[in-house]
């Protein structure tokens, strides 16, 4: 296996938001690495920080938002070399001109967001290529059609006409995805860009991001509430829990071998993971704490039936399972008593394990 790349490297990132209500601690303290040509999903309950943090890659800020710390360091090919900055300090006008579509590019939940309805999609899509790519219009206009064509929308030279609302869902947010992959970034950030699609259009987006980023090798960050979506997409999950990643591996070891009570729970509460349809599904109890509260301990430990006096105490640090495997839950610290994740879910993971094998580990 060749050596991997690293792109991304955020550390200890920390932001906040200012409400009427007081302060509110959205990250706190978050790690993360993406490799080049890996895809690396980040999954968690509503609230937990998953937009915030990307928001802050793509150098989307609001007035309100505080940077209590952190870096977030990007390394991509600038044209004359290798360069790394950290995203959290360059100016807007650097993250505008030089990063924004041409090595970082997003893909939200709503196309409507990305497109602008008063502009055609030929327009839309031409756009970045002069501008970045430093392409003549007949140049970008050609390359316009093959873009539409490779995200499955015939008739692209007509299409080209077309105004965002002439266009359906699907077809709207596959016209997003070509604009976002139309200058070659390095780095796609897709936050539940199927949520919003009808459920039979849902699995073709999902299979078309899946495709063009293994024909682009580009690194993909795909933040999703829906497990069933990080098992067929992700190489690395991070599950986040109260603006922090709580584990962190490769998808196989948080799939068969989770070892964060939070987890366990997300694990048990996934319909579709279990082959066993008579399988009762769990519900995590309780809700997620309210980030305008100082948290002591770990965030999850009052829903967290397995939960040690410790946990209320102070904060577990990050234990080392394997060389990609890490979870913070005091559980893994060797002087905590053996807790073994609930037989149910032991069960379904067999079950998924073996369905896995069948499927020749796809
Ligand atoms: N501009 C803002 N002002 C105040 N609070 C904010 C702002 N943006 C985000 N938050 C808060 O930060 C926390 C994390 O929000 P975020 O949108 O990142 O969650 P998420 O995990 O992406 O949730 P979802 O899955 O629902 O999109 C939430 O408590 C949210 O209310």
């Amino acid at each position: 296996m060749s050596e991997r790349k690293q792109i991304l490297k955020i550390r200890d990132l920390s932001v906040s938001f200012h409400t009427a209500n007081g302060l509110v601690r959205a990250v706190r303290g978050l790690n993360m690495d993406v490799y080049k040509g890996e895809t690396v999903a980040i999954v968690g309950e509503s609230g937990s920080g998953k937009s915030v943090t990307v928001k802050e890659v793509m150098g989307i800020h609001t007035p309100n938002e505080v940077i209590e710390g952190g870096s977030i360091a990007f390394t991509y090919d600038s044209g004359s070399g290798e360069k790394t900055v950290d995203l959290l300090t360059i100016s807007p006008h650097f993250m505008q001109n030089q990063l924004k579509g041409k090595h970082i590019a997003m893909v939200f939940q709503d196309p409507m967001t990305s497109l602008d309805p008063t502009m055609t999609i030929g327009k839309q899509l031409m756009e970045g290529m002069m501008l970045h790519l430093h392409l003549s219009r007949k140049e970008a206009a050609g390359r316009a059609v093959e873009l539409l064509q490779m995200v499955g929308i015939s008739d692209p030279e007509k299409r080209l006409k077309n105004y965002p609302h002439q266009l359906s869902g699907g077809m709207r947010q596959r016209v997003v995805i070509a604009i976002a992959l139309s200058c070659d970034p390095d780095l796609l950030i897709c936050d539940e860009p199927t949520t919003a699609l009808d459920v039979t259009i849902q699995a073709r987006i999902l299979q078309l991001i899946m495709d063009l980023q293994k024909k682009f090798n580009i690194s993909v960050i795909f933040i999703t509430h829906n497990l069933g979506v990080v098992a067929k997409v992700a190489d690395y999950v991070n599950v986040m829990y109260a603006g922090k990643i709580i584990e962190t591996g490769r998808t196989e070891d948080v799939f068969f071998d989770p070892r964060h009570p939070y987890t366990w729970g997300l694990l048990s509460s996934m319909p579709d993971l279990s082959g066993n349809k008579e399988d009762r599904l769990y519900t995590i109890q309780g809700n997620p704490p309210n980030l305008l509260n100082e948290i002591k301990g770990d965030a999850f430990a009052p829903r967290n039936p397995y939960a040690l006096e410790i946990d209320f105490e102070e904060e577990p640090p990050m234990f080392k399972i394997n060389s990609h495997h890490q979870a913070a839950t005091w559980l893994l610290d060797p002087r905590s008593p053996k807790v073994e994740m609930p037989d149910q879910l032991r069960r379904r993971i067999e079950i998924m394990k073996r369905e896995d094998a069948s499927n020749g580990g796809n």
